[in-house]
């Protein structure tokens, strides 16, 4: 299965001058949907993780069948003012603006290993502002999983470091 033909490209969306990604006829498709998430659960498997952690809203969908799938346990990162807990924030840059994700304090344990999931790797800031979120409270990053990696909008080395998957390049 070629999992790019059910991704569309809408271009000036949301603003001018951005080739957005469109995974939802990836989700309107069952076995597509399938076979994306057991690829991200083979991956996330392999990194031995305690947790998956994702941003909403997009990354919810994929990290949430992933931790089912996986039986691992799911923690939320969020827009500001959603988590009803005592937080910890940091503010990020986006392709289109800037942003602030937050982490319920204490969803992550001191040396718990964890696995962020997402669907689209841009410039990266979303997933620096999670890794800043994870290491606050002394999470080891086990590996990040990205279905699209929009590869002109960052460094060719970005997160080399740790165990990486990119499942579709543009
Ligand atoms: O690598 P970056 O430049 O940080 O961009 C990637 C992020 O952008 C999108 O989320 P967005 O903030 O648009 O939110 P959404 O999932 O609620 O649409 C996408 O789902 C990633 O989380
Ligand atoms: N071009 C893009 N398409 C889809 N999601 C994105 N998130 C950040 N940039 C994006």
């Amino acid at each position: 299965m070629n999992l790019k033909d059910y991704i569309l490209n809408v271009e000036n969306f949301p603003i001018d001058g951005v080739g957005f990604k469109d995974v939802t006829p990836l989700l309107n498709d069952a076995k597509a949907f399938e076979f994306a998430i057991n690829q991200m659960a083979e991956f996330v498997i392999k990194t031995k993780a305690d947790v998956i952690v994702a941003p909403e809203a997009r990354g919810f969908l994929f990290a949430s069948a992933v931790a089912y799938a996986t039986k691992k346990r799911f923690v939320l990162i969020r827009k500001p003012g959603k988590l009803p807990r005592q937080v910890i924030s940091v503010k990020y840059d986006l392709e289109y603006g800037t942003n602030i994700l937050e982490l319920h304090k204490n969803d992550i344990k001191p040396s718990d290993k964890v696995v962020i999931v997402d669907d689209v790797l841009a410039t990266g800031g979303t997933t620096e502002a999670i890794i800043e979120l994870v290491e606050k409270e002394q999470g080891i990053i086990a590996g990040i999983s990205f279905l699209i990696d929009l590869e002109s909008l960052h460094q060719k080395e970005l997160f080399k470091q740790y165990p990486l998957q990119k499942i579709l390049k543009y």
